[in-house]
């Protein structure tokens, strides 16, 4: 039988890394194997690494701009590299696989950036297309009403977060989607989400 695909999603600052060491812990005593991924990943070696320093320091590649949607562009090669390489063999083999975001960060993350709609768009849909029948088994959407220790601009950060939801509230629709508070400790918030896991496991 095929794993099941799980992510979290939100935005920087939410609580996704802290959430997910909990996870990786609860879930060690759950039948069938658990593989966690950030997505793309940037273990030595990938795509995912290089696409993840050319992100947060350009300059050491000697780019002096680069345009947005161009930058989203690396981002879903860097997927389309981990999708086809890691994930999907995996899930074929039976390993359930939870990633540290999705495409949905592409969407909001380019969105806020103001890039070209429709291009952005596009793009997605290529992931989309390679994912092919594993659709996801649960989508959690970590929210909270403010970040923890980031200085972003709070307004932005806000901005973030609805587009964030709103997604959420699109994508419902296709397949299961959960927003799970982080307004609280993140035991209880962990805890919460390996309840929504173990119901998906017993479907
Ligand atoms: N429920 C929580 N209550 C208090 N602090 C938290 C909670 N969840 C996460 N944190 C803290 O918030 C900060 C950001 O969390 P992190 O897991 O790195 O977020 P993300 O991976 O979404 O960027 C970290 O300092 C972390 O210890
Ligand atoms: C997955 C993804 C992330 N991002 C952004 C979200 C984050 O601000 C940044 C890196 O995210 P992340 O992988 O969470 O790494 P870290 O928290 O170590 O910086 O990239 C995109 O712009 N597009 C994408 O497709």
């Amino acid at each position: 039988m095929y794993g099941k695909l799980f992510f979290i999603e939100g935005p920087d600052g939410v609580g996704k890394t802290t959430t997910i060491d909990l996870l990786k812990v609860a879930l060690v005593q759950r039948s069938g194997r658990f593989e966690f991924l950030s997505f793309p990943g940037k273990a030595e070696g990938t795509l995912g690494a290089v696409i993840y320093r050319i992100h947060h320091d350009p300059a050491a590649f000697r780019i002096a701009t680069m345009s947005e949607l161009s930058k989203q562009a690396l981002h879903v090669a860097a997927h389309l590299d981990a999708i086809e390489r890691l994930i999907v063999p995996a899930l074929k083999s039976g390993t359930h696989i939870f990633l540290d975001r999705f495409w949905w960060s592409t969407l909001v993350y380019g969105a806020a950036a103001g890039v070209h709609q429709a291009g952005l768009r596009t793009l997605v849909e290529a992931e989309r297309l390679v994912w092919d029948k594993f659709q996801p088994a649960l989508a959690i959407l970590l929210d909270r009403d403010q970040p923890i220790d980031r200085d972003d601009e709070i307004s932005s950060w806000l901005k973030l977060r609805d587009a964030y939801r709103s997604l959420a509230l699109e994508e419902g629709s296709h397949y299961p989607v959960e927003i799970v508070s982080n307004m609280r400790t993140p035991v209880e918030a962990a805890s919460a989400i390996v309840t929504l896991i173990d119901r998906t496991l017993e479907k």
